[in-house]
């Protein structure tokens, strides 16, 4: 069951997993449809708990209301590097990186370093949020193979997605108080670096994402849904075929935003180049095959190009003029 939100005029397909090894074809293709023109859906029915949002946010809230000097214990100059503070992607926003597979490992280093001592109970809720994020994923590119060609899932799934890992940004947005005369960007225009990005944005909204023709246009959020982007490694890995778009996040209130982000990615060795099947015949190749680390590390090696302004893309990295 496929149904569409509108919005001007775009149109996010919601796909529904109640029945993920059961979708129906017109589903599958105004699924293609919706990552070749926008790179962006909705998935509902997803079979991760509402509380664990909840927990997570509250354990967000914990956080970031520590004091500067005890977040920058994880900062960019310290050993695990975890937090990224306020003026580096943008003056609103600071964010926590928990990575996996061992979620729990990654937060608890995080976590004894903020609070001096153990708080399992939060480590625990990670992982759990990484597990399923982690299986969620790989469903999702499961049933987006899926939409490529039939049997294309059997054929590439395993063998091209198999050692894949994630990880999650706690983001905290804060507005200045005038924020209401003067919508400010929380976020500025960047394209993801993953195969996929999932992302649940608290109800405040603001996530907004780029036509192709230059239009900003909102990505409201729907209750019980969770949104989902193409980024970077899949639309090199699928030729241009699917669209990894610009996206930021406007802040239009003063209040804090709350919004976590798992990043799905190739592992560092991989080599990412399109399969001949996902070519297609006759269809030129638009990217050179490239290590993943090292664009990983292209962005990185560029603080702008990290948090992105454009310019900074797998095009700009791998592009061939074709
Ligand atoms: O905060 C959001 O809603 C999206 C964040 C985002 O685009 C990112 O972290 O890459
Ligand atoms: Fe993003």
């Amino acid at each position: 069951m496929m149904s569409e939100l509108e919005e001007d005029s775009l149109k996010l397909p919601v796909l529904d997993l109640t029945q993920p090894d059961n979708i129906e074809s017109s589903v599958l293709s105004s699924l293609l449809k919706a990552c070749q023109e926008w790179g962006f859906f909705y998935v509902t029915n997803h079979g991760i708990p509402i509380n664990l949002f909840t927990k997570i946010r509250e354990f967000s809230n914990h956080i970031f209301s520590l004091g500067s000097d005890t977040k920058l214990k994880l900062g960019p100059s310290s050993r695990l590097k975890t937090y990224t503070p306020h003026f580096i992607a943008s003056p609103y926003f600071e964010s926590l990186r928990v990575s996996g597979p061992d979620f729990f490992d990654s937060s608890k280093a995080s976590i004894d370093e903020l609070f001096g001592q153990h708080k399992p109970e939060f480590s625990e809720i990670l992982q759990e949020y990484g597990n399923h994020m982690m299986k969620l994923s790989k469903r999702i590119i499961e049933i987006i193979l899926k939409s490529l060609g039939t049997g294309y899932e059997k054929k590439f799934l395993d063998s091209e997605f198999g050692n894949c890992h994630g990880y999650m940004r706690i983001v905290n947005y804060t507005p200045p108080s005038n924020v209401k005369e003067n919508q400010v960007e929380g976020l500025g225009m960047h394209t993801d670096m993953s195969c996929i990005t999932i992302v649940f944005q608290d109800e405040l909204g603001g996530l907004q994402m780029r036509s192709k023709d230059g239009k900003w246009l909102n990505i409201h959020p729907c209750k019980n849904s969770l949104v989902v982007n193409i980024g970077d490694l899949m639309q090199a890995w699928s030729n241009g075929r699917l669209r990894s778009s610009e996206h930021r996040v406007v802040l239009t209130r003063s209040q804090n935003r709350f919004s976590l982000a798992f990043f799905w990615c190739f592992e560092d060795e991989k080599e990412v180049i399109a399969p001949n099947e996902i070519l297609g015949n006759g269809n030129p190749r638009i990217y050179q095959p490239f290590v993943c680390l090292k664009y990983i590390k292209f962005r990185e090696s560029n603080e702008v190009g990290n948090f992105e302004k454009i310019g900074y893309t797998v095009k700009d990295f791998a592009g061939l003029n074709v």
